[in-house]
């Protein structure tokens, strides 16, 4: 997508609206990559259009997968029962952490020859706990430049699977995701998983639990550190469930959910509700406790202003490990709130899109936030009456689509704002500022 250099936005007073999410990041990916390794076809509905997603289906045609794109957000994937049909390649996976640690995974696991690698941040993104996982059962794994960080070849290797698997969980819970996604492709016996040490972004792992669930494969969890994968029964482990639907995603929610609060609402968001699988909707628990009004159904949520006798959300203080990705709409959130906002166990938001703990403290303080930032927290407190400012050189966005789609919301301060290099929104959600517009006056 080209890049626009900055867009003008605001000031806005008004929030009101629904808007109809688009399909989840973190389910999308995953569930294209089991259609993939199943036998059988898959209808996936709902599917994000998006960069993070266009890299994982360019992988798998790459890799000799039948994948079709039709009308209405439509993919249909044959699957290959386990083995890829191509068995090598040079793949481009952008800065999609859930392409690029899955895939690297489940290609550990096809005695071929690969290389991935990325945009240059990708190549600042860590690997190693994965890449030690998987060479416990025998993979070989090289790195091509930084030890530790893609680019980097897999080459073909003989897999003797293990009883136990170690991995660690404290860097990213994606490399858990891509051990649990892989395994039973070639585990001839119950393989443990032991995560050691803490696990972050537990939500994901129950995602991807779920997920493969559907797609065939049940993970005992003897406790909260074990993950047993059960035998493979035949050569095909995963068998499509014939069709899937992608829930809205609930990160992009997150947004909508934090406008509705400061913008009066309702706004409403449609795609994620109390039967969701993604830990992000608990976003609007979080938004609740600084007083936002939140109603919700099956597949809704809805905010419609704030409780407070004074009209305003109020800070907390809350551990964000569950929520790393939405926690970034509550830093936001804090500029209209009275007393500090103080988010705790954020020590991943420095290895993601950007280091997203030095960015968001740079860009509040830009617009007159008072900020404290520490290894793996941050603190914000709302621009004191009349030190609102708006900078001439606009908001940095650090190729961080999360920090664009954050920003917009702080245009409902007092001044417009000028938002630098918008359309990184197109990792996860290309119509982020289309949608945006259409809810707020
Ligand atoms: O597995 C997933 O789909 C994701 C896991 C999280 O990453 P970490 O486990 O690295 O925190 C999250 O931030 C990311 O956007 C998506
Ligand atoms: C961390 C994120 O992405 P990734 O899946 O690349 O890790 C994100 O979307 O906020």
């Amino acid at each position: 997508m080209s890049h626009l250099p900055s867009i003008q936005i605001g000031p806005f007073t008004r929030a009101q609206g629904s808007i109809v999410l688009p399909g989840s990041k973190s389910i999308s990916n995953r569930a294209l990559l089991l259609a993939a390794l199943s036998t059988g076809t898959t209808t996936l509905k709902n599917l994000l259009d998006a960069d993070d997603t266009q890299v994982m289906r360019n992988a798998l045609r790459q890799l000799g997968l039948t994948v079709i794109d039709q009308a209405d957000k439509v993919c249909v994937v044959q699957g290959c029962g386990g083995k890829f049909p191509i068995q090598e390649g040079d793949l481009f996976l952008g800065n999609a952490g859930t392409a690029m640690r899955p895939l690297t995974a489940a290609l550990a696991m096809q005695g071929g020859n690969y290389r991935l690698s990325g945009v240059a941040r990708m190549h600042e993104r860590p690997i190693r706990d994965l890449v030690d996982g998987l060479r416990q059962v025998g993979a070989k794994i090289e790195y091509e430049l930084a030890e530790g960080y893609p680019p980097i070849q897999i080459l073909a290797a003989d897999i003797q699977i293990k009883d136990v698997v170690k991995v660690r969980g404290d860097v990213s819970s994606q490399f858990l995701t891509a051990l649990l996604m892989a395994l039973p492709l070639v585990a001839k016996d119950p393989v443990r998983i032991e995560v050691i040490g803490e696990l972050i972004s537990r939500p994901y792992i129950d995602i991807t639990l779920k997920l493969m669930a559907r797609f065939g494969v049940t993970v005992a969890c003897p406790d909260a550190q074990s993950f047993v994968i059960p035998a493979k029964t035949s050569d095909a482990v995963y068998k499509s469930p014939g069709q899937l639907s992608v829930e809205g995603d609930a990160s992009s929610a997150s947004y909508f959910l934090a406008l509705g609060a400061i913008g009066a609402g309702p706004v409403r968001v449609l795609g994620v509700g109390n039967d969701s699988i993604q830990g992000d909707v608990a976003f609007a628990d979080a938004l609740a406790l600084m007083g936002a009004n939140i109603s919700a159904g099956e597949d809704w949520i809805e905010v419609s202003g704030v409780k407070n006798a004074n009209g305003k959300l109020k800070g907390i203080t809350i551990d964000c490990t569950e929520i790393p990705d939405a926690a970034m709409t509550l830093a936001i959130a804090a500029l209209f709130a009275e007393g500090a906002t103080r988010l705790n166990n954020i020590a991943s938001w420095r290895v993601k899109e950007t280091d997203r703990i030095a960015a968001m403290a740079a860009e509040l303080r830009k617009v007159g936030a008072v900020v404290e930032e520490g290894a793996d927290y941050i603190v914000v407190n709302a621009p004191s009456q009349g030190n609102w400012k708006s900078p001439n050189e606009g908001i940095g966005t650090y190729d961080d689509h999360r920090m664009a789609m954050c920003f917009s919301l702080a245009a409902f301060g007092p001044h417009a704002l000028i938002i630098n290099d918008p359309n990184c929104v197109a990792k996860t959600f290309p119509t982020y500022f289309a949608e945006f517009t259409k809810v707020v006056s």
